[in-house]
């Protein structure tokens, strides 16, 4: 099945494939075509170029594309969308002054997920998700990492997994699942964080691999939930089921997460709402991909991780969404690129590559989305009619969406 796009205001984001990723000064170029076409063959990027040079070809189908504008789909490399029911109730709390880390004190947060989570059916579960993956498939998502950590026993931890197993065979777009056990300290383990600890080793990690359940493996390194050298003992215990590192690191304090990360070759550290001049220079010296996730610091009002130190130190930066019932109820990968460029000064350019080549590169999928080259998978966003990519960003909250391709087909 051949199809052919043409008349293509703009073909955004095209690369060689050598390309994995941009840092610093690269991250301001967005290469382009303007009045261009492309070929998709069966489900993959074939061919595209200027309009003048499209030679006659045999195609099944024809659309064309004027005035809009075509750009791959949006890479998003930091989600939770497995979980149960909702925290609404929280969200009211802060409202009337309680702060993040209170409610999470008074049993509230991820233990409350947890309990929600531990009650629900696998189908349950399964179809509370699912709902979530289309609708940010719908959004312009074209590839997705899933983490658990809501579980927090051996089996609600395994169902989770399960469920985003499910997922990944139901569901076209690529998908990665991330075992996050050590998320929070369960209250029967509360004062006995080792005891938990050598549970997510001795029990959740052995099982898990026999199923074959995950790709990488995430801690929250953070005060009052996992220290750096709990960090290094989960890590190091994970790698002997060569389970690559992705971490929660810097949300609220700056207590040695990044080092450990960049110690144990960690594909992506996420969060870094605070970051220290120590932090860069173990960044500098890494290829770990530093991760922001602006619609957390939107939805908690805490800080925006520092885009511009980060890139201006000439370092790589990813934008994902951090889609969880907590911290971020909102899977909009648009939302995020837009508060990337309207409170972290990112600009258009920089906020695209960090939503689409940077997130592949935070996933593992270099190879497979993030950019319009041939080879790779024909998942792309058909805009609305645009004058620039830059209303991507500048018009904010409308739906800019004509539709979204998933290996060449129309969703
Ligand atoms: N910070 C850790 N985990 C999630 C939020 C968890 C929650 O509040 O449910 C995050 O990335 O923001
Ligand atoms: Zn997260």
């Amino acid at each position: 099945m051949t199809t052919l796009f043409i008349n293509i205001k703009e073909l955004i984001q095209i690369r060689e494939a050598k390309t994995k990723k941009v840092s610093g000064k690269e991250m301001s170029i967005l290469p382009t075509i303007k009045n261009a076409f492309l070929i998709v063959k069966d489900g993959l990027l074939f061919d595209y170029g200027k309009m003048d040079n499209l030679l006659e070809c045999n195609y099944d189908k024809k659309i064309n594309c004027s005035g809009k504008m075509i750009l791959p789909t949006w890479v998003d490399s930091h989600t939770h969308i497995v979980f149960a029911g909702n925290r609404e109730q929280e969200f009211v709390d802060r409202i009337n002054g309680l702060s993040y880390e209170e409610i999470a004190k008074n049993g509230g947060g991820i233990l409350n997920s947890a309990k929600k989570l531990q009650v629900t059916s696998f189908d349950d579960l399964y179809n509370q998700s699912a709902k979530r993956l289309e609708e940010v498939i719908a959004l312009g998502t074209g590839a997705v990492e899933i983490k658990s950590g809501y579980g927090l026993t051996v089996d609600a931890e395994l169902k989770m997994l399960r469920v985003i197993k499910k997922l990944k065979e139901n569901y076209n777009i690529p998908i990665k699942a991330t075992f996050l056990g050590a998320h929070a300290i369960p209250s029967e383990f509360k004062n006995k964080k080792e005891g938990y600890i050598n549970l997510i080793i001795d029990e959740m990690l052995p099982k898990i691999t026999e199923e074959n359940l995950a790709d990488f493996i995430d801690v929250f390194c953070e005060k009052g939930y996992f220290s750096v050298s709990d960090t290094d003992k989960i890590l190091t215990a994970a790698k002997k089921h060569d389970l690559i590192p992705k971490v929660h690191v810097n949300q609220f304090n700056a207590i040695g997460g990044i080092e450990i990360s960049t110690k144990h070759k960690a594909l992506s550290v996420d969060h870094l709402e605070v970051l220290t001049d120590a932090d860069v220079e173990s960044l500098k010296n890494a290829e770990t991909m530093p991760v922001a996730l602006p619609s957390c610091s939107f939805f908690l009002s805490i800080p925006y991780t520092p885009a511009r130190k980060i890139i201006d130190n000439g370092l790589p930066l990813a934008l994902a969404t951090d889609y969880n019932p907590g911290s971020t109820p909102s899977g909009n990968m648009n939302f995020v690129v837009a508060t990337a460029c309207i409170k972290m000064k990112m600009t258009p350019e920089e906020a695209i590559n960090a939503a689409t080549i940077n997130g592949a590169y935070a996933m593992n999928l270099s190879d497979n989305v993030g950019s319009i080259t041939k080879g790779k998978l024909a998942n792309f966003i058909i805009t609305k009619e645009i004058p620039s990519y830059g209303f991507i960003p500048y018009n904010f909250g409308s739906n800019l969406i004509d539709s979204v391709y998933i290996k060449g087909n129309k969703i």
